[in-house]
């Protein structure tokens, strides 16, 4: 059967890694705004932040210069994450994004390595998902891939998951490759049975995603960014962006 385009897995490029190379210098090149309108050229769906309290990378003026780009491409979607009780909540309010994806990390945290446990974390993550939902603004929830977390996550409100992939990319290519995706098959159909979209993200590459896009049920959106970012060094913002909707197109024929 024949998946039409508009039920494939979208892609939401991160382009985190762009502003890491232009903090090293103060010449503002590579630009952020730029390498998200090339990769919305070449037919991403959307385009991923992280800004991070430290501004290690993406700083609070990308945030708001990508808000006025994407005015300009109204079929994209903009996603911003982040910890609600740090930062996230500032930019959800200011630029009412299509969608806030919450990250439980902490303020110098090496990068997101975990997702919100319940119940510890429900009581005090559901007025803030209301608070989304009441600006407009879908709510996902950053989530290890534990099937029995699910009903919680959307009992807390939220509309999505995105399932947090390093341990299946650190699989990829070892005996635990088919278990590791057997577990994220399992996760995700746990979140549909529960109500909730699936997104999932982290260390995800032209290696392991076309696995993942056909072993996962109703994979709504995938996030990257360090591994496209690091391919577009080689081809081109629009080569990489084109390679994984092309990796995603064969996973879901
Ligand atoms: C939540 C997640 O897995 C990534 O989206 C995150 O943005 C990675 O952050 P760094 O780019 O700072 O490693
Ligand atoms: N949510 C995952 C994301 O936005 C990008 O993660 P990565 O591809 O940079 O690991």
């Amino acid at each position: 059967m024949t998946t039409s385009a508009s039920s494939r897995t979208a892609l939401s490029v991160n382009v985190n890694k762009v502003a890491l190379v232009r903090n090293t210098r103060h010449l503002g090149i590579p630009s952020v705004t730029r390498a998200a309108q090339l990769c919305l050229e070449a037919g991403a769906q959307g385009i991923t932040v992280h800004p991070r309290p430290d501004e290690r990378h993406i700083r609070a003026s990308d945030v708001a210069e990508l808000h006025e780009l994407l005015k300009q491409w109204p079929e994209a979607e903009y996603n911003i994450e982040g910890n609600p009780f740090h930062n996230l909540m500032d930019f959800v309010r200011a630029y009412r994004p299509q969608q806030a994806t919450f990250v439980p990390d902490g303020q110098d945290q090496f990068t997101s390595d975990h997702g919100w446990s319940f119940p510890q974390d429900a009581e005090r993550l559901a007025p803030l998902i209301a608070e989304c939902r009441a600006l407009g603004v879908r709510v996902s929830l950053f989530m290890d891939p534990v099937p029995e977390q699910m009903a919680a996550a959307k009992a807390v409100g939220a509309d999505r998951v995105e399932l947090y992939t390093e341990p299946y990319a650190a699989a990829w290519g070892t005996p635990a490759q088919a278990q590791q995706l057997e577990a994220y098959r399992a996760a995700a159909q746990a979140a549909l049975d529960a109500g909730l979209g699936v997104n999932a993200g982290h260390d995800l590459s032209l290696d392991n995603l076309g696995a993942f896009a056909a072993g996962v049920p109703g994979l709504l959106e995938v996030s990257i960014g360090h591994a496209l970012i690091g391919g577009a060094l080689e081809r081109g913002y629009a080569g990489a962006v084109q390679a994984y909707l092309q990796c995603i197109a064969s996973a879901q024929p």
